[in-house]
Protein backbone atom coordinates (compact mmCIF):
# COMPACT_ATOMS: atom_id res chain seq x y z
CA UNK A 1 0.00 0.00 0.00
CA UNK A 2 1.40 3.56 -1.06
CA UNK A 3 1.54 5.95 2.10
CA UNK A 4 3.56 9.20 1.71
CA UNK A 5 4.20 11.72 4.62
CA UNK A 6 5.44 14.87 3.91
CA UNK A 7 7.64 17.40 6.05
CA UNK A 8 9.17 20.60 5.85
CA UNK A 9 12.46 20.17 6.69
CA UNK A 10 15.04 17.55 7.03
CA UNK A 11 18.35 16.72 6.81
CA UNK A 12 17.86 13.62 3.88
CA UNK A 13 14.80 11.75 3.86
CA UNK A 14 17.28 8.89 2.65
CA UNK A 15 18.64 8.81 6.72
CA UNK A 16 14.90 9.19 7.85
CA UNK A 17 13.57 6.46 6.16
CA UNK A 18 16.86 4.54 7.44
CA UNK A 19 15.56 5.53 10.61
CA UNK A 20 12.03 4.14 9.94
CA UNK A 21 13.00 1.08 8.26
CA UNK A 22 15.19 0.09 11.58
CA UNK A 23 11.78 0.62 13.64
CA UNK A 24 9.97 -1.52 11.46
CA UNK A 25 8.26 0.84 8.28
CA UNK A 26 6.41 -1.45 5.90
CA UNK A 27 7.57 -1.51 1.92
CA UNK A 28 5.27 1.17 0.11
CA UNK A 29 6.39 4.34 2.72
CA UNK A 30 6.95 7.28 0.58
CA UNK A 31 8.21 10.75 3.06
CA UNK A 32 9.10 13.37 1.37
CA UNK A 33 10.32 16.22 2.46
CA UNK A 34 9.66 20.49 1.41
CA UNK A 35 13.56 21.28 1.24
CA UNK A 36 16.77 19.35 3.11
CA UNK A 37 19.24 20.43 4.73
CA UNK A 38 21.90 17.78 4.50
CA UNK A 39 20.62 16.37 1.59
CA UNK A 40 22.97 13.15 0.19
CA UNK A 41 24.09 12.31 -2.94
CA UNK A 42 26.15 8.95 -4.58
CA UNK A 43 29.55 8.65 -3.90
CA UNK A 44 29.36 10.82 -0.69
CA UNK A 45 28.57 13.82 -2.60
CA UNK A 46 25.87 16.34 -1.29
CA UNK A 47 22.48 17.03 -3.15
CA UNK A 48 21.47 21.12 -2.68
CA UNK A 49 17.66 20.39 -1.70
CA UNK A 50 15.88 24.24 -1.80
CA UNK A 51 12.01 24.19 -1.81
CA UNK A 52 10.86 23.53 -5.08
CA UNK A 53 12.31 20.30 -6.10
CA UNK A 54 11.04 16.84 -5.24
CA UNK A 55 12.98 15.11 -2.22
CA UNK A 56 11.43 12.02 -1.49
CA UNK A 57 12.44 8.16 -0.08
CA UNK A 58 10.62 4.94 -0.55
CA UNK A 59 11.18 2.00 1.46
CA UNK A 60 11.20 -1.54 -0.26
CA UNK A 61 11.76 -4.92 1.61
CA UNK A 62 13.42 -7.55 -0.20
CA UNK A 63 11.85 -10.73 -0.60
CA UNK A 64 13.53 -14.13 -1.54
CA UNK A 65 14.05 -14.29 -4.98
CA UNK A 66 13.68 -10.64 -5.92
CA UNK A 67 16.30 -9.43 -8.50
CA UNK A 68 19.65 -8.09 -7.32
CA UNK A 69 18.92 -5.07 -5.23
CA UNK A 70 21.34 -2.77 -7.03
CA UNK A 71 18.68 -3.00 -9.86
CA UNK A 72 16.13 -1.18 -7.80
CA UNK A 73 17.71 2.12 -9.20
CA UNK A 74 16.97 1.11 -12.85
CA UNK A 75 12.85 0.36 -11.82
CA UNK A 76 13.35 4.17 -10.18
CA UNK A 77 14.45 5.01 -13.44
CA UNK A 78 11.48 3.99 -15.70
CA UNK A 79 9.46 4.95 -13.35
CA UNK A 80 10.61 8.65 -13.55
CA UNK A 81 10.73 8.68 -16.94
CA UNK A 82 7.37 7.36 -17.66
CA UNK A 83 6.36 10.28 -14.85
CA UNK A 84 8.37 12.94 -16.74
CA UNK A 85 7.12 12.47 -20.16
CA UNK A 86 3.85 12.70 -18.79
CA UNK A 87 4.71 15.74 -17.96
CA UNK A 88 5.93 16.81 -21.15
CA UNK A 89 9.38 16.47 -20.98
CA UNK A 90 11.50 13.97 -22.63
CA UNK A 91 14.54 12.57 -20.95
CA UNK A 92 17.79 10.32 -21.55
CA UNK A 93 18.19 7.63 -19.25
CA UNK A 94 22.13 7.34 -18.33
CA UNK A 95 23.99 4.63 -16.67
CA UNK A 96 23.81 3.78 -13.51
CA UNK A 97 20.61 5.66 -13.30
CA UNK A 98 20.65 9.59 -14.32
CA UNK A 99 18.01 11.01 -16.18
CA UNK A 100 19.56 14.02 -18.66
CA UNK A 101 17.89 16.02 -20.82
CA UNK A 102 20.39 17.46 -23.66
CA UNK A 103 23.19 15.96 -21.75
CA UNK A 104 21.94 18.20 -18.40
CA UNK A 105 21.16 16.07 -15.16
CA UNK A 106 17.70 16.39 -14.30
CA UNK A 107 17.09 13.44 -11.67
CA UNK A 108 19.40 11.52 -8.89
CA UNK A 109 18.88 8.55 -7.35
CA UNK A 110 20.39 7.02 -4.07
CA UNK A 111 19.72 3.33 -2.83
CA UNK A 112 20.94 2.85 0.25
CA UNK A 113 20.48 -0.78 2.05
CA UNK A 114 20.27 -1.70 6.21
CA UNK A 115 19.56 -5.87 5.48
CA UNK A 116 16.00 -6.67 4.09
CA UNK A 117 15.41 -3.15 3.60
CA UNK A 118 16.42 -0.88 0.72
CA UNK A 119 15.90 3.08 0.46
CA UNK A 120 15.00 4.22 -2.83
CA UNK A 121 15.81 8.00 -2.65
CA UNK A 122 14.87 9.84 -5.25
CA UNK A 123 15.71 13.84 -6.03
CA UNK A 124 14.30 15.47 -9.36
CA UNK A 125 14.66 19.15 -10.41
CA UNK A 126 11.33 20.54 -10.68
CA UNK A 127 11.53 24.03 -10.33
CA UNK A 128 15.28 24.93 -9.70
CA UNK A 129 19.03 23.49 -11.16
CA UNK A 130 21.08 23.88 -8.13
CA UNK A 131 24.51 24.21 -9.53
CA UNK A 132 27.86 23.01 -7.74
CA UNK A 133 27.55 19.10 -9.32
CA UNK A 134 30.28 19.95 -11.71
CA UNK A 135 28.11 19.46 -14.37
CA UNK A 136 25.22 20.59 -16.37
CA UNK A 137 22.23 20.17 -14.47
CA UNK A 138 18.90 21.25 -15.44
CA UNK A 139 15.25 21.03 -14.12
CA UNK A 140 11.59 20.96 -15.50
CA UNK A 141 10.78 24.43 -15.61
CA UNK A 142 13.90 25.20 -17.67
CA UNK A 143 12.54 23.22 -20.38
CA UNK A 144 9.66 25.59 -20.66
CA UNK A 145 7.27 23.05 -19.13
CA UNK A 146 6.53 24.94 -15.71
CA UNK A 147 7.14 23.59 -12.27
CA UNK A 148 5.18 20.41 -11.18
CA UNK A 149 3.91 20.79 -7.65
CA UNK A 150 6.31 18.06 -5.95
CA UNK A 151 3.31 16.61 -3.80
CA UNK A 152 1.59 15.88 -7.24
CA UNK A 153 4.41 14.30 -9.25
CA UNK A 154 5.10 12.48 -6.03
CA UNK A 155 1.87 10.92 -6.11
CA UNK A 156 2.36 10.01 -9.52
CA UNK A 157 5.88 8.60 -9.15
CA UNK A 158 4.55 6.99 -6.00
CA UNK A 159 1.84 4.79 -8.17
CA UNK A 160 4.41 4.13 -11.12
CA UNK A 161 7.18 3.29 -8.81
CA UNK A 162 4.64 0.41 -7.64
CA UNK A 163 3.85 -0.74 -10.86
CA UNK A 164 7.53 -0.98 -11.91
CA UNK A 165 8.54 -2.83 -8.72
CA UNK A 166 5.76 -5.50 -9.42
CA UNK A 167 7.21 -6.20 -13.00
CA UNK A 168 10.73 -6.02 -11.22
CA UNK A 169 9.35 -8.85 -9.00
CA UNK A 170 8.76 -10.70 -12.19
CA UNK A 171 11.92 -10.89 -13.15
CA UNK A 172 14.56 -8.29 -14.28
CA UNK A 173 14.01 -8.36 -17.94
CA UNK A 174 11.26 -6.02 -19.11
CA UNK A 175 12.91 -3.41 -16.55
CA UNK A 176 15.92 -3.75 -18.70
CA UNK A 177 14.16 -3.73 -21.89
CA UNK A 178 12.34 -0.47 -21.12
CA UNK A 179 15.63 1.10 -19.72
CA UNK A 180 17.62 0.45 -23.04
CA UNK A 181 14.37 2.07 -24.71
CA UNK A 182 15.04 5.08 -23.16
CA UNK A 183 19.01 5.43 -22.70
CA UNK A 184 21.41 6.61 -25.37
CA UNK A 185 22.36 4.22 -28.28
CA UNK A 186 24.13 1.80 -28.54
CA UNK A 187 27.78 2.94 -29.92
CA UNK A 188 27.47 6.22 -27.53
CA UNK A 189 30.65 7.24 -26.55
CA UNK A 190 31.15 6.77 -22.64
CA UNK A 191 33.86 7.98 -20.18
CA UNK A 192 33.46 5.77 -17.13
CA UNK A 193 35.25 6.74 -13.66
CA UNK A 194 35.30 3.80 -11.39
CA UNK A 195 34.81 4.26 -7.66
CA UNK A 196 38.30 3.72 -6.90
CA UNK A 197 39.82 6.67 -8.32
CA UNK A 198 42.94 6.45 -7.46
CA UNK A 199 43.01 2.87 -9.22
CA UNK A 200 45.72 3.40 -12.01
CA UNK A 201 43.25 1.92 -14.37
CA UNK A 202 40.47 3.90 -12.96
CA UNK A 203 39.20 6.10 -15.98
CA UNK A 204 37.96 3.94 -19.19
CA UNK A 205 36.69 5.13 -22.29
CA UNK A 206 34.47 3.37 -24.83
CA UNK A 207 31.43 2.65 -26.45
CA UNK A 208 28.23 1.70 -24.54
CA UNK A 209 27.19 -1.78 -25.68
CA UNK A 210 23.93 -2.24 -23.78
CA UNK A 211 23.53 -3.98 -20.63
CA UNK A 212 24.47 -7.48 -19.13
CA UNK A 213 21.50 -9.52 -17.92
CA UNK A 214 21.57 -8.47 -15.02
CA UNK A 215 21.66 -4.78 -15.62
CA UNK A 216 25.94 -3.98 -15.53
CA UNK A 217 27.17 -1.52 -17.89
CA UNK A 218 28.69 -3.01 -21.32
CA UNK A 219 31.39 -0.69 -22.54
CA UNK A 220 33.37 -1.62 -25.60
CA UNK A 221 37.01 -0.67 -25.55
CA UNK A 222 38.93 0.43 -28.51
CA UNK A 223 40.68 -2.94 -28.17
CA UNK A 224 36.68 -4.49 -28.95
CA UNK A 225 37.48 -6.05 -25.62
CA UNK A 226 33.88 -5.53 -23.84
CA UNK A 227 34.18 -4.06 -20.02
CA UNK A 228 31.60 -5.11 -17.65
CA UNK A 229 31.25 -2.65 -15.27
CA UNK A 230 28.92 -2.65 -11.81
CA UNK A 231 29.80 0.52 -10.21
CA UNK A 232 31.14 4.00 -10.98
CA UNK A 233 30.23 7.59 -13.01
CA UNK A 234 29.73 7.85 -15.73
CA UNK A 235 29.76 10.68 -18.62
CA UNK A 236 28.86 11.08 -22.23
CA UNK A 237 31.87 12.58 -24.41
O1 LIG B 1 23.87 11.89 -6.62
C1 LIG B 1 22.78 11.54 -7.11
O2 LIG B 1 22.57 11.59 -8.32
C2 LIG B 1 21.69 11.02 -6.21
C3 LIG B 1 20.95 12.10 -5.50
C4 LIG B 1 19.79 11.60 -4.65
C5 LIG B 1 19.09 12.72 -3.93
C6 LIG B 1 17.85 12.26 -3.21
S1 LIG B 1 16.85 13.60 -2.65
C7 LIG B 1 15.89 12.50 -1.68
C8 LIG B 1 16.84 11.50 -1.07
N1 LIG B 1 17.37 11.99 0.18
C9 LIG B 1 18.69 12.20 0.11
O3 LIG B 1 19.40 12.64 1.04
N2 LIG B 1 19.14 11.90 -1.13
C10 LIG B 1 18.08 11.40 -1.96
Amino acid sequence: MIDIRTVPSTASTNADMLALAAAGAGEGLWLRAVEQTAGRGRQGRAWVSPPGNLYASNLVRLRPGDPNPATLAMVAAVALDEVLRAYGATPTIKWPNDLLIEGAKLTGILLERSGDAVVVGIGVNLAHSPEGLGRAVTSVAAQGLGAPDPELFLRDLAEAFARWLAVWRSGLEPVRRRWLERAHPPGTALSVRLPDQAAIDGLFDGLFDGLDADGALRLRLASGEVQVIHAGDVFLI
